[in-house]
């Protein structure tokens, strides 16, 4: 199979993507997913007029008889006031019928059961829906559940939002050079994509569920692929339907993972993308219907195949719509002739302006860039797209 150019690539990955249902899950569990319908008002808030002040709800002209006390939570007054009647009452406690307005305690002149004070017609009365209507959308669909939007939710009498569902993802990292802790020794090179790829399947609406080691060769590969497909013949709701495989990509002794996608009979849907870096990047899908994501172990070129191939399935099945943005680009720019670019770049008032540091095998200026800008083959100059790098939370 051909390599595809870059644009190809990313949209054949959003293609291969089929969505799964939402699901309802308990307030706790819904922050940061995707509402999977708009969230309305279940009731109405406040939910009946009551005391925006703590004081005395008065009726008709003053002074007044104060007649009873109303607490928040405790029983609302039981007959309406007649004019001349006041009662003590708490700040969101239920304002009889027949009061006219609230007098904060500040303001009155309480003595001997009789209160005198400048009631003003309506005042410190929050009436029933004024903050917000029942019934009432107060968030659009695909809106992300925030802290607040919970606190909100609650308010409105939600136990349950329904959600979008979050794609889960497997993660296994190949290499008998790699190690994932400590000073790498000789011959050895410390695991540089297991560490990102949870933040950045996080930050695209999915969930890294496991990050294994596997040593090389094909037996480990297909072991655990297949493995994954038993289990997910049993409890699919669990099994991951993304596996990523880091670091066997290539054409090299190591590198098994297209034999062992081609006796699985695997469809293979990309096979190399015309990119720098990240060439050897992969596509396919199991026959259980998972889809198989291979990033090169070049850790640069590996976030740039995660951007390029992951990030897109996992936005088309939480229906997370990419930010596109446009830059001009300043600097010391190559293009290739046929492969895309994609450069490490900070902002600057002239444009992008790339950071430099962007060897395949270095995270260095994707850690200091904000974005990667997308430098098609042959550029003249013209504005180019910025991929956005994932934020810090
Ligand atoms: N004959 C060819 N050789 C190579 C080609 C090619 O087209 N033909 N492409 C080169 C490019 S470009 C890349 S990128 C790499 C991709 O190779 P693999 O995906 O098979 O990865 P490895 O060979 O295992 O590793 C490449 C490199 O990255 C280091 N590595 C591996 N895993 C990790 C990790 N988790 N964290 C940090 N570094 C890792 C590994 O030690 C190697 O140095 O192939 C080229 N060769
Ligand atoms: O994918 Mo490779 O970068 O071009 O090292």
């Amino acid at each position: 199979m051909e390599a595809i150019s870059w644009p190809a690539a990313r949209a054949l990955a959003a293609g291969a993507a089929c969505p799964a249902k939402p699901g309802t899950v308990p307030l706790r569990d819904a922050l940061g997913r995707r509402l999977a319908g708009p969230l309305s008002a279940l009731v109405a808030v406040p939910g009946t007029d009551v005391s925006a002040m703590d004081g005395y709800a008065v009726a008709g002209p003053g002074p007044w008889r104060v007649v009873a006390r109303v607490l928040a939570g405790g029983a609302a007054h039981d007959r309406p006031l007649r004019a001349g009647e006041a009662v003590e009452i708490a700040t969101g406690a239920p304002v009889p019928a027949g009061a006219d307005s609230v007098l904060p305690y500040e303001r009155a002149d309480a003595t001997g059961g009789r209160v005198r004070g400048p009631a003003e017609e309506g005042r410190h009365i929050r009436r029933r829906g004024e903050d917000v209507p029942e019934g009432v959308v107060v968030l659009p669909e695909g809106a992300v559940v925030t802290p607040v939007a919970l606190g909100l939710a609650a308010a409105l009498g939600h136990d349950e939002l329904p959600v979008r569902h979050r794609p889960r993802v497997a993660v296994l990292v190949t290499g008998d050079e790699v190690v994932d802790h400590g000073l790498p020794g000789p011959g050895r090179v410390r695991d540089a994509i297991g560490p990102f790829l949870p933040g950045l399947v996080e930050w695209a609406g999915g969930r890294v569920t496991s990050v294994d080691r596997l040593p090389d060769g094909a037996g480990p590969l297909r072991a655990a692929l297949t493995e994954g497909r038993r289990e997910a013949a049993g409890a699919w709701h669990h099994a991951p339907e993304i596996v990523v495989v880091c670091g066997a990509s290539s054409k090299g002794p190591a590198d098994h993972l297209r034999a062992v996608l081609d006796g699985l009979a695997a469809d293979v849907l990309v096979d190399g993308v015309a990119v720098r870096p990240g060439h050897p990047q992969l596509l396919a899908r199991l026959r259980d219907g998972r889809l198989v994501v291979g990033l090169p172990g070049n850790p640069f070129a590996a976030l740039a195949a995660s951007l390029t191939l992951l990030a897109p399935i996992l936005r088309e099945l939480t229906g997370t719509p990419a930010a596109v943005e446009t830059s001009a680009l300043h600097g010391v720019v190559h293009p290739h002739p046929r492969d895309t670019r994609l450069v490490p770049v900070l902002g600057s008032e002239r444009g992008a302006i790339p950071v430099g540091h962007d060897r395949p095998g270095s995270l260095w200026g994707a850690a200091l860039a904000e974005a990667l800008a997308v430098v098609p083959p042959g550029w003249s100059g013209e504005r180019v797209e910025l991929i956005e790098l994932p934020p810090g939370v």
